[in-house]
C-alpha cells in the first residue's frame, strides 16, 4: 500500500496593513482594491480614480481607524489568524495526524506565494487551502484561489492543492457561533431585547451576477437562530462596511441599529459571524462606531459579542473541516497484478 504524501495547511485570511499608518496603508489598499474580483468595474475606469483620488484620501482616514484598534502585537486579524494557525496545528498534532499549519495573507504578509513555497520546502506534497471565510464570494474566496494560482504559475514544482469553498453551514462552525452568545448570555445573566448578526456587505450587483454570499450569510443567521431558539422578531440580519457608491446587500447595520432606537428597542447585542478573527471591520466599525450610532439614537445598552478567534470550540470545527477534507485525499491503495 502506498504511503500517504505528507499534507500541510494554509491558513488564509485577507490580510491587513503592516502599520496604522498612510504610509503601510498605501501599499496594502492599493494591492486590495486593484484586485478586480474585489472591485469590479472597468480597469480603464478606475485606475485612474483609484490612484488619482483614494489613494490619496483612504490612507489617512483608514490609518486613524486602524490606530484605534491595533494593540502591541500587532494589527488584531494578523495576530488572532497567527494564533488559530498555532492552535490547529497544535490540536492535530494531538490528535495523532499532524501537519504543519501556516497562516497566509491573501494582501500584505505573510504572503500567500511566500507560505506555500516554506510548506513545499518543509516536504509537504499536499495543501489544503483553508480560508477565513466562512461563506463564500467572488471578492473573498475566489480571489484567494487566484492568489494561489498566481503562485503556481510562477513555480516549476507545486503540491497537490484541495481548496475549502465554504463552511457556511458546517455543523461545527454553527456550534461554536450558538455557544459564543450562549457564553455572553450567562456572563451578562441576562439577554438583550435584540440580538443584530451582522455581517460584511457586497454590492447587489455581484448577488445579481451569481454570487452565493448573500444566501449563504442569511442561511448561516436562519441555523444560529434555529440553534438558540430566537424568533423572526427577536433577530435581524445586516450587512456593513459598504464601499463606494453602489448599492450593496441591505439591511445596511449602522441604519438598522438606529432604526431599532428610534423604534425603542433599549438593548441590543451585535455580533459578526462572518468573520471568524476580530478586526478593524468588528472592532472599530462595530464595536466603535456603531456603538455609537445605537446609543445616539436613544439606544440604553450595547453588547458586542467577539469573533470566535482562539476559542475551543472554533478550533475543533477547524480540525473537524480539515479532517473531512483529508478523508476525501487519501489515497485508495492500488493493486498492480
Ligand atoms: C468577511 C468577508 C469580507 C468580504 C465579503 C469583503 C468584501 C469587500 N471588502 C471591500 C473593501 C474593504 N474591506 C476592508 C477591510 C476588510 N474586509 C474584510 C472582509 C471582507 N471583505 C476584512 C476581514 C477586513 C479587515 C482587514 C483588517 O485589516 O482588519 C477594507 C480596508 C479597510 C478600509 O480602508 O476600510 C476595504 C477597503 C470590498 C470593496 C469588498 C467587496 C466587493
Ligand atoms: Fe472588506
Ligand atoms: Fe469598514
Amino acid at each position: 500500500m502506498a504511503t500517504e504524501k505528507p499534507i500541510g495547511l494554509l491558513l488564509c485570511n485577507l490580510g491587513t496593513p503592516d502599520a496604522p499608518t498612510p504610509a503601510a496603508l498605501r501599499p496594502y489598499l492599493a494591492q486590495f482594491l486593484s484586485d478586480p474580483r474585489v472591485v469590479e468595474i472597468p480597469r480603464l475606469f478606475w485606475l485612474p480614480l483609484l490612484h488619482g483620488v483614494i489613494l490619496r484620501v483612504r490612507p489617512r482616514r483608514s490609518a486613524a481607524k486602524y490606530a484605534s484598534v491595533w494593540s502591541d502585537a500587532g494589527s488584531p486579524l494578523a495576530v488572532w489568524t497567527q494564533r488559530q494557525a498555532e492552535l490547529l496545528g497544535q490540536r492535530l498534532r494531538e490528535s495523532g495526524l499532524p501537519a504543519p499549519v501556516l497562516p497566509a495573507m491573501r494582501y500584505g504578509q505573510p504572503a500567500v506565494g511566500t507560505q506555500l513555497q516554506a510548506l513545499l520546502d518543509a516536504g509537504v506534497q499536499r495543501v489544503l487551502v483553508l480560508p477565513l471565510y466562512p461563506q463564500y464570494s467572488a471578492a473573498t474566496t475566489a480571489s484567494l484561489f487566484d492568489g494561489v494560482a498566481d503562485w503556481v504559475r510562477r513555480s516549476r514544482r507545486y503540491p497537490e492543492l484541495r481548496f475549502v469553498n465554504d463552511y457556511h453551514d458546517h455543523s461545527d462552525y454553527i456550534a461554536a457561533l450558538t455557544g459564543s452568545v450562549r457564553a455572553h448570555w450567562e456572563r451578562k445573566g441576562q439577554r438583550a431585547q435584540h440580538l443584530v448578526m451582522s455581517f460584511h456587505g457586497i454590492p447587489e450587483r455581484n448577488v445579481r451576477l451569481g454570487d452565493p454570499y448573500a444566501d449563504q450569510c442569511r442561511n448561516t443567521a436562519r441555523l444560529l437562530a434555529q440553534a438558540l431558539q430566537l424568533q423572526p422578531e427577536q433577530y435581524t440580519v445586516t450587512f456593513q462596511s459598504r464601499f463606494g457608491p453602489a448599492q450593496w446587500l441591505q439591511p445596511y447595520t449602522e441604519p438598522t441599529l438606529q432604526a431599532l432606537a428610534k423604534a425603542g428597542t433599549r438593548s441590543v447585542e451585535v455580533m459578526c459571524p462572518g468573520f471568524v478573527s476580530d478586526c478593524l471591520e468588528t472592532l472599530e466599525e462595530i464595536n466603535i462606531e456603531a456603538r455609537h450610532t445605537f446609543l445616539q439614537a436613544g439606544g440604553q445598552a450595547f453588547d458586542y459579542i467577539p469573533c470566535l478567534n482562539d476559542s475551543p470550540a472554533w478550533i475543533v470545527a477547524l480540525e473537524h473541516i480539515t479532517e473531512q477534507h483529508r478523508a476525501g485525499w487519501t489515497t485508495v491503495p492500488t493493486q498492480i497484478t
